[in-house]
């Protein structure tokens, strides 16, 4: 029994679903990945790629069955991966009921908050399906899909709740070009990974104003400690915050050109309105629905978030750009 293949169900059609099929494809596994568009699956199913999401990754049709009715790719698995903007999962498992996710590990992909209740989606999961806490971890870590689908060396970092859990997660996602290791922080993870996508806002709105490399560089030191002192208020635990997961996936964000968030912001600092910045990208900037959400977070805690404020600021209030980031300066060391 021992070589049957991991049953697994994959959630999302974007580019980190596509990555991570990629990455289990490369152990003995057994996909059902659901997409909500039927044109893709059926493309994908015809042709052995994702036409909208990274189109020169081949998808196993031996480990990989492309499903659109969630229920169908729910059957049977031992594990779920959530790889939906959270802004939009909710819709996605709407047909489904706490029975279909009875007995399986429920790993969130997802760097964001649920924008209703400003729930982080582990907590959301488990009230919302009666997953226990120590059936839910988290991947994270500075890994950009396009990265993983050219092969280039990357690590990920399994969260879970407690030490055990996230280790046969870790497995599943190591690879010839992954490594992936489990560590026992899901929240200050989960919360740290929701925050570095504001900040690289904050870095592409500053670059589209055309502020340089030495003025970004205190800007992220900033932020890594913007990071610590709101996580270390909603979830105190002793916790080394230069580690990959934290400062790594701040950094990758902050200074990719394949950055989602970063990518956003600049076009806001280059004078785009947000829905035009929206309609330039296929692709969904997590940052734009986080940074609301901390915010109101953040009435309960009242820690100093000069940056997070500033993005706010010019993405909710009509803030302009140039006033608001003139106004950061001033408050940056
Ligand atoms: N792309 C990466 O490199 C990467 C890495 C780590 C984590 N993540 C996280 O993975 C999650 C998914 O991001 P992504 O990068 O795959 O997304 P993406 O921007 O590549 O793709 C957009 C996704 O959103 C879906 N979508 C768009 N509008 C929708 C709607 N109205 N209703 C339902 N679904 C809709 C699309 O089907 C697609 O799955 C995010 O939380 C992101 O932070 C992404
Ligand atoms: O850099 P972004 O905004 O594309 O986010 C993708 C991942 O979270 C990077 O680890």
């Amino acid at each position: 029994m021992d070589n049957q293949p991991v049953r697994i169900t994959v959630v999302g059609g974007g580019s980190w679903a596509t990555a991570i099929i990629k990455i289990l494809s490369e152990n003995n596994v057994n996909i059902r990945w659901w997409l909500r568009n039927e044109a893709d699956a059926n493309h994908i199913k015809k042709f052995h790629h994702n036409p909208g999401y990274l189109s020169d990754v081949r998808i196993s049709p031996r480990k990989v069955r492309v499903c659109t009715r969630i229920r169908d790719a729910f059957r049977q698995s031992e594990y779920v991966i959530l790889a939906v903007p959270a802004a939009f999962i909710a819709d996605a498992l709407s047909p489904l009921t706490a029975k279909d996710f009875a007995g399986k590990c429920v790993i969130s992909a997802i760097k964001g908050m649920i924008p209703d209740n400003n729930q982080l989606v582990t907590d959301w999961v488990t009230d919302q399906y009666g997953v226990p806490a120590d059936h839910v971890a988290v991947i994270a870590g500075p890994c950009h899909a396009e990265e993983v689908a050219l092969e280039k060396q990357s690590y990920l970092t399994i969260g879970s709740a407690g030490p055990d859990s996230a280790g046969a997660v870790a497995g599943l996602l190591t690879c010839r070009f992954v490594q992936a290791s489990p560590l026992d922080d899901i929240y200050g993870i989960e919360y740290s990974a929701v925050m570095k996508n504001i900040i690289a806002l904050a870095c592409g709105i500053t670059h589209g104003l055309g502020y340089g490399d030495n003025f970004q560089a205190v800007l992220v030191s900033n932020a890594m400690q913007e990071i610590k002192r709101f996580v270390d208020a909603v979830y105190p635990k002793h916790r080394d915050l230069s580690g990959s997961a934290y400062l790594g996936d701040l950094l990758v964000t902050a200074y990719s050109p394949f950055s989602r968030n970063r990518t956003f912001g600049n076009l806001i600092g280059r004078g785009y309105t947000i829905q035009s910045a929206q309609a330039e990208m296929k692709m969904i900037a997590e940052g734009y629905y986080a940074v609301k959400s901390i915010h109101e977070m953040n009435r309960q805690y009242g820690v100093s978030m000069p940056i997070t404020e500033a993005v706010y600021q010019i993405l909710y209030e009509g803030a302009s750009p140039v006033a608001e980031m003139n106004e950061l300066k001033g408050k940056l060391k």
